[in-house]
């Protein structure tokens, strides 16, 4: 059996085709020649092998090798290889002794012999051919019986040197000189010089046919053969010589050689001459830095690699170890086998606890059994699964997590491992039922929303109309809530809302519905009531219920409230009819003097009418010119003359007639165009002033009112000193007249801009002081120079019977004082009767204003009032 057969690259070879320079390429393609270094050695390994007992003798062994065409033999000793018997071997035999070749093998083999495990890489071959400077390498299995035989040829020529060689030329392989022996040599004396020169191979001369060749395998051959040994090497000598070119590859020799499966070649130099002799060893040792070369940088590369590889790792653990989510790697018999720190911190399980148990401990008890099935199914097909599942902790809480679970197949396409990866998404789920409760409750009550009465009232609806119910709507708005916002600042206003809200819900029964629409405006439904009276006991109990004093931060606050009802299906077939029916009542309750219930009627619309038709004509007053003011004197108590006026607006309305500031200056602050007119009244108002002075008449100072809204969205030092300037008015002539309520909110800035207006010569009053909410120590802050006493006080003084009410008085005399405890002057406003004027003489009153003395004239009528007593006689002066 030949030692080197039965290889890939030696079965193509047996087919190759007949040799010529140019066409061995072809077939050459055809063998698996370029194997990368990290394939098994089990690639090249030749496995059937040329073996051998220990006591055969030389003679047998040469003779078995050279009928296998083999160059080495293994000697096995119990299934073991013992040493190695190779054709160099061969030339230390003594052939001149004929007892020589009858030793046994033992006796001239290597050993130990060079083993390699067939598990090896070629490139672990390729390190041992180096390491121990050997040619073949005995591979071995587990037991260390031998499998085979690799060959440093077969490492090297199978690893895509095709390249290389074929840009070598032949004459640069050539690296011993030419061994030339005489045809006349016995093969004893040859065989000794080829061992002495340590060639494989020597050229024959001088024989009967030209020039020959001997090598190594002739010398086996001859210590093998059974006819007696030539006297000459005449004989033995192979001829005619092969030959090639100096100039040619060195990879066109190596095909030349297998080729003619022979492994010498003569090389003829360009002038004809024998050069020297080429070996297959030649081309392998031409190889062989190269390989050795090769061999070093993909060595470098796989450290490199395994280096790289290692980083990798490393990152991708760091960055597991620091991810916020948790992970968690189980096998395929549903085991723990790793978690990351973030695992440890969601769940409250240490690695200690959980590896090497079921992740079954995570378990809920929330998830069905068919979503498992889900999931499981999901792995299955598709070896991914990803969404909300709701997990357990250590400590028993449960929580929803955001899962992702893909499948670890192995290189056969197992399951290996199961890789989960889960962040906790409580927060999140948080947020979700915030942003709900946000898109159907309001913020502040906590009540439903518009939407989500809508909602209800829509299904309500539904229902009674399928089941003829009855159903009512309520809209309810509190009464002047604006004050309290203006005067004590939203923070109260919104603990007064939340106040009313709970009011409310406390007052109705299962099933009926309060939201807040937004602002002060609430809506309740009765989805299914017997008759309209259920409803209209329900708004008196509501009303009663809201009227209850309220105490918010040590304020003790009274809050009344307007409800319109509409009722399904007598006002309105449907959700807008209703809520607009329901708020046309309300505004009626409104208007017949709040702090009560209205049922609507189909008469109301014309109401609402009017006031969306006085709200399109308020929008078009002021370029239409339909302003006007009045004027109101108020008088010295003691001198009985005129100290100054009022500028009061009316509207001339083309249509509806004189229009009281009453009914429109609320409409305007709601429209947005308070400040629009606010400014036309300042300035109207000092071009008459300045129109009085104008005409000689005696200096009078003009008192304008500022709205609360107009003086907190404008900037009114600048309002005001541009209304000065243009109408050439002296300050000093001007009066601002403001409410309670704009000293209560922003003081520090309020007081800020009240003092630039004094800086400016501007006089400030507080006008209707007493209904609002005014706290002593801010008024004491505020530059201010009058308060007004408001005229319900003033109505209060006397009883219906024109006896002093002790509580009304004792009210107008405390806000005189308090005055003048201020250092302010005290004005009454809403002075009617001449006992009025005398009580408030008596309490030190300095000034009073009222249909006593004139009711609001024209700037013109006003002249008559200037210069004389404008007490009515029976008045004590
Ligand atoms: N922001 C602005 N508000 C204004 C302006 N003009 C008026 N107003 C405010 O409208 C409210 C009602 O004003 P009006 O209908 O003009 O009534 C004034 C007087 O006519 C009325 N008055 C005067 N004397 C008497 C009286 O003896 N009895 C009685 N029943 N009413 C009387 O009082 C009103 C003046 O009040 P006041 O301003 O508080 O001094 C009213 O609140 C006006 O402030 C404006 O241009 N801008």
């Amino acid at each position: 059996m030949p030692l080197l057969r039965g290889g890939r690259a030696s079965a193509k070879l047996q087919g190759a085709k007949p040799y010529k320079f140019r066409s061995w390429w072809d077939g050459f393609l055809e063998v698996d020649r370029h194997l990368p270094l990290d394939q098994t050695i089990a690639r090249i390994v030749h496995t059937e092998i040329l073996s051998c007992a220990p006591e055969t003798s030389v003679r047998d062994a040469a003779r078995r090798m050279s009928m296998a065409r083999c160059s080495s033999i293994l000697i096995v000793e119990a299934g073991r290889p013992v040493g190695i018997w190779t054709e160099r071997d061969s030339l230390s035999v003594d052939l001149s002794d004929p007892t020589a070749l009858d030793r046994p093998i033992s006796a001239v083999m290597s050993a130990p012999i060079k083993t390699i495990h067939q598990q090896a890489t070629i490139g672990d071959a390729g390190i041992l051919f180096r390491l121990e400077g050997v040619r073949h390498l005995v591979v071995i299995d587990d037991s260390g019986r031998a499998t085979g035989i690799v060959s440093q040829t077969d490492v090297i020529m199978r690893h895509g040197v095709e390249h290389f060689l074929m840009l070598r030329r032949v004459g640069s392989a050539l690296r011993r000189p030419m061994l030339v022996l005489p045809a006349t040599l016995s093969p004893a004396q040859a065989a000794a010089r080829l061992n002495e020169a340590r060639a494989d191979s020597a050229i024959v001369e001088g024989g009967t046919g030209g020039l020959g060749i001997i090598t190594e395998r002739d010398i086996v051959r001859l210590i093998g053969g059974t006819a007696p040994p030539p006297a000459t090497i005449d004989a033995l000598a192979s001829r005619p010589l092969v030959t090639i070119g100096c100039d040619d590859s060195l990879l066109a020799a190596r095909t030349l050689l297998e080729a003619r499966r022979i492994r010498h070649v003569g090389v003829i130099a360009a002038d004809g001459r024998l050069d020297g002799v080429l070996s297959f060893s030649d081309i392998l040792a031409t190889l062989q830095y190269e390989y050795v070369h090769r061999l070093h940088e993909a060595l470098i590369e796989r450290d490199e690699a395994l280096l790289r590889a290692r980083h990798d790792l490393s990152v991708a653990r760091k960055v597991i170890d620091a991810s916020l989510d948790g992970v968690m790697i189980v096998n395929s018999s549903f085991q723990v086998e790793f978690v990351n720190p973030s695992f440890t911190h969601l769940t409250g399980y240490s690695p200690e606890e959980i590896i090497g148990n079921n992740p079954k401990v995570l378990k809920s008890g929330r998830q069905s059994e068919s979503f498992y099935r889900d999931l499981y199914d999901s792995l299955a097909r598709f070896d991914h699964w990803q969404g909300e599942i709701w997990n357990r902790r250590k400590n028993g809480e449960i929580f929803p997590e955001w899962l992702t679970i893909n499948v670890i197949r192995d290189e056969d396409g197992d399951v290996s491992q199961y890789a989960a990866i889960f962040s906790d998404i409580s927060e999140r789920k948080r947020t979700e039922e915030r942003i709900k409760n946000l898109a159907y409750f309001d913020v502040l009550t906590g009540l439903p929303n518009r939407r989500l009465f809508i909602d209800r009232l829509q299904l309500a609806l539904a229902n009674a109309s399928r089941y003829n119910h009855v159903l009512a709507v309520m809209v309810l708005d509190l009464d002047l809530f604006k004050r309290i916002n203006d005067s004590l600042g939203h923070g109260i206003g919104d603990q007064v809302l939340v106040e009313i809200a709970g009011r409310l819900s406390r007052c109705l029964r299962e099933g009926d519905s309060v939201a807040r629409m937004g602002g002060d405006e609430f809506t309740i439904l009765l989805p299914q009531i017997e008759q309209i009276e259920t409803a209209a006991r329900l708004a008196e109990r509501l009303l009663t219920q809201i009227k209850q004093p309220i105490v918010v931060n040590d304020h003790e606050l009274y809050v009344t409230a307007s409800i319109g009802i509409a009722v399904f299906p007598d006002n309105g077939p449907g959700i807008e009819a209703l809520i607009k029916n329901a708020d046309t009542a309300m505004y009626r309750a409104k208007d017949i003097g709040r702090n009560g219930f209205q049922l609507y009627s189909p008469a109301m619309n014309a109401r609402s009418f009017e006031r969306l038709s006085m709200e399109s004509a308020l929008r078009h007053a002021l370029v239409r010119n339909q302003f006007r003011l009045v004027y109101q004197v108020k008088v010295d108590l003691i001198s009985g003359r005129m100290s100054g006026v009022e500028a009061l607006i009316r509207w001339h309305h083309p249509e509806s007639g004189l229009i009281p500031p009453t009914e429109f200056i609320p409409l305007a602050e709601n429209m947005g165009v308070i400040s629009e007119i606010g400014e036309w009244v300042l300035r109207e108002a000092c071009r008459q002033c300045r129109h009085w002075l104008d005409l000689g008449l005696p200096p009078v100072r003009i008192a304008v009112n500022v709205s609360a809204l107009q003086f907190h969205e404008t900037d009114i030092p600048d309002v005001v000193g541009r209304a000065l300037r243009d109408t050439a008015l002296p300050p000093q002539f001007l009066e601002l007249e403001l409410t309670e309520s704009v000293l209560m909110q922003r003081v520090d800035e309020v007081a800020e801009v009240l003092r630039d207006l004094r800086t400016m010569g501007v006089r400030i009053s507080i006008d209707d002081f007493g209904t609002g909410y005014s706290s002593l120590s801010y008024l004491k802050k505020m530059p201010i120079d009058a308060l007004k006493v408001d005229r319900s006080f003033i109505h209060d003084i006397f009883n219906e019977t024109g006896s002093v009410a002790d509580e009304g008085a004792s009210i107008v005399s405390t806000i005189i004082n308090l005055a003048h405890n201020l250092k302010l002057k005290a004005i009454a406003e809403g002075v009617e009767t001449i006992a009025q004027a005398d009580f408030l003489r008596a309490r030190g009153c300095d000034e009073v204003q009222g249909f006593l003395v004139s009711r609001p004239v024209s700037g013109e009528d006003l002249i008559s009032l200037f210069d004389r007593n404008l007490l009515p006689a029976g008045t004590e002066m």
